[in-house]
Parts: structure tokens; sequence; C-alpha cells
């Protein structure tokens, strides 16, 4: 299996290279040079199986040389064995149709963990083979620096540099990441959004200067890795309501894009998805996108639901290039475009290519506490703000009454509490594996956000070739 770039420019690489390479070197995103497809027996034979096993069966298509399949079910094995369900993403029913799919039962208590968790193995396992060391940097707006932190925090061969938008996660999410104490973790709090700290980030790995200086690594979904592991869970969740037989339809709270394309790939993988809904909160650049075609990023408007606070979203790029005809150079010119006017129309090819599996929904702020208060009365569930923008767009989106809908509940309540309260009445406990939170000392530095100023602070601080 080799990946290419979808700015065409970028030599193709192994996934072992892919996972520590991070950003392609002409700024474009990694993705499989094909498809690799499961035949509806081989789905078939999935079913009933535990979590790692299937998860190792989907991704080892993805991961040709770079681990045998008895290396990557010891590391699924592993990853998978540290969540609190024996399921690992367990389904709850809503209704006769409607269904959550727990995805925060990991260490963080958010679906971020589901990858970042087998990530940092990956990471270990291929480090520890070429004896290398990587710097990761990354931007959050909440879950991927906390799951990402508890990844790799303490671990050999690796550095973490994580950016958050100051003052706009939960105190939950800050406190996950910096109460951690560990010489290679390094929390930055940066002014604006997380737009910036993501521009910042995608910046750093096409800056030779720095490149020169450091081995980067990316841990949000820029790394391939990311959305491999993400597929699974559509694969698990949709045999357990019937699939390869019966097709299922997913709706997902989306910012960055990352998650609704691994369905997407599940789906070139030969899963049968009837449907994948975008669900977006009022930073809607990817409802305007998919129902428009009108890809214009504005400003960042902060809500209660801020980890999909998100106008530039970075995975909509791979999406772009498969439906567009996987033509790189084009590509490379209209997201060069993009970068400095952030405007763009889709192309017709692209639009036409997304309007087959993909809808869209946009839940304002009185829909979604609406959604979380009605998920409470009427089913006794508390979800959280995410996961109540993905609800309430499963319930909006016109499908055959035969065929279930599954949203994915990307964070545990406990995370956004204060907003839950509101809406709810009722504020979620945390569970007893995030510790004593609350008790322990922060640390993070506060930056403006300014480029070489990161930098500066990255390489001051960075002890990789020391
Ligand atoms: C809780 C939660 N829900 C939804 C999302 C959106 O996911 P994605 O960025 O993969 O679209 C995020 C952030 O990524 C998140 O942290
Ligand atoms: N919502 C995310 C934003 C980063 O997305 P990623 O999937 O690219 O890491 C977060 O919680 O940080």
């Amino acid at each position: 299996m080799q990946y290419v770039s979808t700015r065409g420019a970028a030599p193709k690489l192994s996934f072992e290279d892919v996972t520590l390479t991070g950003l392609a070197s002409d700024g474009g995103l990694y993705i499989p040079e094909s498809w690799p497809s499961f035949s509806a027996s081989e789905i078939a034979a999935m079913r009933g199986l535990p979590y790692a096993e299937i998860a190792a069966r989907v991704m080892h298509r993805f991961v040709g040389d770079s681990l045998s399949f008895e290396e990557l079910r010891e590391l699924t094995g592993e990853a998978y064995g540290r969540f609190a369900h024996a399921a690992v993403v367990p389904l709850t029913q809503l209704d006769e149709r409607h269904w959550l799919m727990e995805l925060f039962h990991g260490p963080t208590l958010a679906f971020k963990d589901v990858a970042l968790q087998l990530l940092g193995l990956f990471f270990e396992r291929f480090l520890a083979r070429r004896g290398e060391q990587l710097t990761l940097v990354g931007a959050t707006s909440g879950d991927t620096g906390s799951a990402a932190i508890d990844a790799v925090a303490g671990r050999e061969g690796v550095e973490i540099f994580m950016l958050h938008p100051q003052g706009r996660i939960s105190d939950v999410q800050r406190r996950q990441m910096t109460t951690v104490r560990a010489p290679n973790v390094h929390n930055i709090a940066i002014s604006g959004s997380f737009d910036d700290g993501q521009a910042a980030v995608k910046r750093m790995f096409t800056d030779p200067a720095l490149k020169g200086k450091l081995q980067l690594g990316a841990v949000n979904s820029i790394n391939w890795a990311r959305l491999m592991a993400q597929v699974v869970y559509y694969f698990t969740s949709a045999l357990q309501l019937g699939a390869p037989d019966r097709p299922v339809a997913f709706s997902v709270p989306t910012g960055n894009f990352g998650d609704v394309f691994a369905g997407y790939v599940a789906a070139q993988m030969g899963l049968p998805v009837a449907k994948l809904v975008v669900a977006t909160n009022i930073n809607d650049i990817l409802h305007r996108a998919l129902s428009d075609g009108d890809y214009s990023a504005g400003e960042v408007t902060p809500t209660a639901a801020p980890s999909m606070d998100i106008q530039v979203s970075s995975n909509f790029e791979r999406l772009l290039f498969d439906c567009g005809g996987r033509d790189g150079n084009a590509l490379a010119d209209q997201m060069r475009a993009f970068e400095v006017s952030k405007a763009m129309r889709l192309t017709n090819a692209q639009r036409e290519g997304a309007s087959g599996l993909f809808t869209s929904v946009r839940a304002d702020q009185d829909a979604m506490a609406h959604t979380m208060r009605r998920a409470f009365q009427y089913c006794g569930e508390v979800i959280d703000p995410h996961t109540a923008i993905g609800l309430h767009a499963a319930h909006e989106v016109d499908l055959s009454p035969d065929i279930p809908v599954v949203t994915l509940a990307t964070a545990h309540p406990a995370k956004f509490r204060d907003a839950v309260e509101r809406a709810t009445g009722t504020r979620p406990a945390l569970p007893a594996r995030v510790g004593d939170l609350f008790a322990r000392e922060e640390h993070f530095t506060e930056l403006e956000g300014d480029y070489d100023q990161l930098v500066d602070f990255i390489t001051t601080n960075a002890v990789q070739g020391r």
C-alpha cells in the first residue's frame, strides 16, 4: 500500500513513513493510492468478533508491509484493552430506528482516544525500529489535545507541543491537557481560534528551516493513521445493525471533517453506508459547501460545542481530491487560492462526487439545547452538545424509514458539564478514570500565536537531537 499527496507533488510513501511524516512536503494530505475493499462475505465474516480483531482486519488493508497482521493485532489488543467498556464503542438504542454509538469510553472521554491510543503505539514501534525521535506538533479545539497527550506522555522517542485557543475550550478539556506532568509534554495557549493554531501547525510542516532542525510528526487528523483507526467503528456498528445485508446511515457531528471522512472510507471499502449526515454547529462552512458549493470561511464563533468551532476544515481537502478526479495539480491551485482568499466554489465534479453519499444539517444553539433536553426527557440519555448536534441532524434528514440511523456520540457529557446542566438541569459526574483532575496543578505557556514566536518556543524547548 502506497500513499499519495492530495496536492500531487510530494513523494509516495509507505504506511510507516506516512505515520511519521504528518503533512506532505507539498502542503497536501496523504491518502491511499487506491481504496482497498472487502467483499460482502468478508464483511459478514467479521460479525460478532471482538473490536480489536475487527480493527486489525480492517486496518491491515492499509498497513501493507509496515506491520504483520499479528503485530497489528497485538497493538489493537493493547490500545483497546485500555477502554472502560468491553465493547469499546457500544451502541445504545434511542427508539426503533435511532442509535447512539458511544465513542467516549477511552481515557480522555472523547472519540479521539480510539485513534490516538493506537497512534501512540505506532509511534513507539516505528521509532524504536528506526532509532529515531519525533517532535509532535498539534492544534486542538479541546479533544485531540487531551487524547494525544494521554497517548504519548512519558513515552520514549516522542515529545509533544500542543496549541489550544485560550478561553475557548471547556475546563475539563483544558485540565486534561494542562495537568499532565511529563517532561515530554508542552501545552501552549494561543490567542485566537483553533483555525489559527491549525494554520500555524500546517505551516511548520512546510518550513524548511524548522524541518532542518526537528523531525516533526502530527497527531491531528493530518496524520492518515488517525482516520484509518476511525474507519473501524463504522464497520463494527453497521455489522451489529445488519450489514452487509442492510444499509446503515450515520449522523456525524463535524468540524475538521476527519470522523465523517472515515465513514466515507468505510463506504469505499464496501460497507453499505446509506448516507453520511454532516452535522455542523453555527460555524457551518461544511454545510454551505455541501448544500451550495460555497466553501468560504468567516470568523469562528465560539459555541457550547467548542470542539466543532472550526471554519477551515482540514480533511475536506481529502474529499475534494477523491471526488474531484484525484487531480493533485488542479487541487493544489484551488487550495492555494483558498489559502489567500479564504473562499472557493466547489467544482461541479466535486459537488456531484460528494452528493451521492453526503448530506448536511446545521444546528443552532437552540436546536442543540433542545435536542439535549429531548434525549434526556424521552430516552433518559444525557448527551453532550456535540452529540446533540449530530442527533438533531439525524432527525432532520429524509431517509427511508427502514434504514437505521447511528449518531456518533463523540464526547462524554461530563466533558461539557456546564452546557449539559444548562440544557437539561442535570450535571453529569466525571467518570472515576479521570482521577483528581480538579485537584491537580495546571501548567501551560501563553503565547500570542505569532508564527515566529511559536517556532522559537518549540525549538528552544525541544529536546530532540540534543
Ligand atoms: C467532541 C467532538 N465532536 C466532534 C468533533 C468533530 O470531529 P471532526 O473534526 O473529525 O469532524 C470533534 C473534533 O474533532 C470533537 O472533539
Ligand atoms: N475537534 C478537534 C479539532 C482537531 O481536529 P483533528 O481531528 O484534526 O485533530 C479537537 O478536539 O482538537
